[in-house]
């Protein structure tokens, strides 16, 4: 199945322009598709409910009237409070004639109600400017509320193109029904924060009308392959780490420790002596390398890690030097190593290796001379142009993490979890992308591993709770995920 691109506002119209020009669809199978959509939604997770939608001026608002209309008609108490009926037109128009027409603008439901649903059809990918006080004030009130809140297509007052929040508040959802495709705008932060659950309904448009568009795509896992029977420790790849200084011994374990735990099964780490000491009682399985030893180490590895906890000095400086020479299989860079990077970008283009590098954004405010505001208000043009400058396959950490490749390709990952805002969780993920480096091609290595360390995220918060999520707890579900994602088939 071809994956999910996440769309700007216009190329949506667009789509759905192409939809009825050459498909021959119509704006009321569209309409009738989004709100039957939601409609098996509320179903599902909210039977028995009374709904109250608010509808805003344009097809959103017709959305929230189809919507209300097959609620009613199946046995819900529905009740539709109009922002502005002047503007309707088309499919619109007739969904607002049939709700008035089956009385659903009349009987006002007691929003205090223990189950009153709300329904946010007020703005969707049309907002194009600041909201009013009146309407500001309605989505105040929303807000206010304990009830339960479903958005339709984007919570309104988020700008679609830039998850800016176009006034004071924005619907505070928690769950957005987004149509045809995901809009950027809501993945993008502040309106990300506002969002809740996103469920995406295709609204099962041809596939075609998506092949054209240049556009980032939802991160899925490349499928993983079950280890084979006739295999040595080396057969899936040696994992090299240089990491970790007096002050950080933790970042080396944790690297080579999710690499093991990702399949390699050869960890080899290179770190001060002191580090060694501390480390080998609880992860014996590691093999440790002397300093003279590692550059022959980097040669003979699937992949390099350079940089977590490496501390920026004489020696860790004058390493990367030689290691950049070197022409190994995979090189990341990761942490200090992107620090001593930033000072010397002119030696990117040498880098003989496959590289890839994961900066959080302060590490590419660095690498880019940028802000930290200007990446963050451009994550996906930063990652793009770090990804051309170095030639690398660039993560930039966040949230909803960001790939993209020197040929321009862009992914967004979207499964994750905030249990990950803990110190090591880039370590992990940076040993995850090393021990999977030994199974696949990079660019597959890369984004499996983002998308799992997403997941291990998630499965940790689900069974440890929002509070004492740690790096060290994180390494435990790692197997867990990677095992629920292998492919018996391949
Ligand atoms: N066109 C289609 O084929 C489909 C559209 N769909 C729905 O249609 C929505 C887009 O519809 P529209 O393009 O009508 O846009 P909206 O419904 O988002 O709103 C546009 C209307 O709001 C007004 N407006 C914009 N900003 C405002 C502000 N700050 N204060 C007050 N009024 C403001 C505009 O003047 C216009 O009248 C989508 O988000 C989706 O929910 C879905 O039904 C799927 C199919
Ligand atoms: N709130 C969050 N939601 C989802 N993922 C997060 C969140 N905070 C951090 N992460 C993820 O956790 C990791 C943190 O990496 P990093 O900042 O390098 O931390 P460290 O250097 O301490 O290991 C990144 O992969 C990032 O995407
Ligand atoms: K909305």
């Amino acid at each position: 199945m071809e994956t999910i691109r996440i769309l700007s506002p216009n190329q949506i119209k667009t789509v759905e322009k192409e939809a009825v020009d050459s498909y021959f669809l119509t704006e009321e199978i569209l309409m009738e598709s989004a709100a039957l959509s939601v409609y098996n939604i509320i179903v599902e997770r909210f039977k028995g409910f009374s709904v109250i939608i608010y509808c805003g001026p344009g097809n959103n608002g017709g959305d929230g009237l189809a919507l209300g209309r097959i609620l009613s008609n199946n046995g819900y108490k529905v009740y539709i409070d109009i922002i502005d009926s002047s503007k309707y037109n088309g499919a619109s128009k007739r969904n607002f004639q049939a709700a008035e027409k089956l009385g659903l603008l009349e009987n006002k439901i007691d929003i205090k109600g223990d189950k009153t649903l709300i329904v946010d059809a007020i703005f969707g990918v049309g907002l194009n400017r600041v909201i009013a006080d009146d309407i500001q004030g309605i989505i105040s009130s929303i807000n206010s509320l304990q009830n339960p809140v479903i958005s339709l297509d984007i919570p309104s007052g988020i700008n679609g193109f830039n998850g800016k929040i176009m006034g004071e508040q924005c619907i505070n959802s928690d769950i957005t029904v987004t149509f045809i495709a995901p809009k950027i705008g809501l993945y993008l932060f502040p309106g990300a924060n506002f969002c809740g659950e996103i469920i995406i309904e295709s609204l099962s448009l041809p596939p075609a009308l998506f092949n054209k568009l240049s556009a980032p795509r939802v991160n899925k896992p490349i499928k993983i392959k079950p280890r084979k029977t006739d295999i040595h420790k080396s057969s899936y790849g040696k994992v090299i780490n240089i990491s970790g200084s007096e002050n950080y011994f933790g970042a080396p374990y944790f690297v080579s420790k999710a690499a093991l735990l990702s399949g390699c099964g050869y960890s080899m780490l290179s770190s001060p002596p002191s580090i060694k000491e501390a480390i080998s009682s609880i992860a014996p399985e590691l093999v440790y390398i002397n300093e003279s030893d590692i550059i022959d180490s980097v040669k003979s590895s699937s992949c390099t890690v350079f940089g977590p906890g490496l501390g920026v000095n004489y020696r860790s400086k004058s390493l990367l030097k030689k290691i950049i020479k070197i022409e190994t299989k995979n090189l990341i860079i990761d942490g200090d190593g992107l620090t001593i990077l930033a000072d010397s970008m002119k030696r990117i283009k040498n880098i003989q290796s496959s590289l890839i590098l994961t900066p959080h954004p302060k590490e590419m405010s660095r690498l880019l001379g940028k802000t930290l505001d200007e990446v963050e208000n451009s994550r996906i043009e930063s990652a793009l142009e770090l990804s051309t400058i170095s030639n690398a396959i660039v993560v930039l950490k966040g949230v909803y993490s960001v790939i993209t490749t020197p040929q321009k390709d862009v992914y967004i990952n979207t499964e994750s979890s905030n249990s990950l805002a803990t110190a090591g969780s880039g370590d992990i993920l940076c040993g995850i992308i090393a021990g999977l480096c030994g199974y696949t091609d990079p660019l597959s290595a890369v984004k499996s591993a983002v998308y799992i360390h997403g997941k291990v995220g998630q499965y940790a918060k689900e069974q440890i709770g929002d509070f004492g999520v740690t790096a060290n707890s994180l390494l435990s579900f790692i197997p867990e995920v990677i095992n629920s994602h292998l492919d018996t088939n391949l």
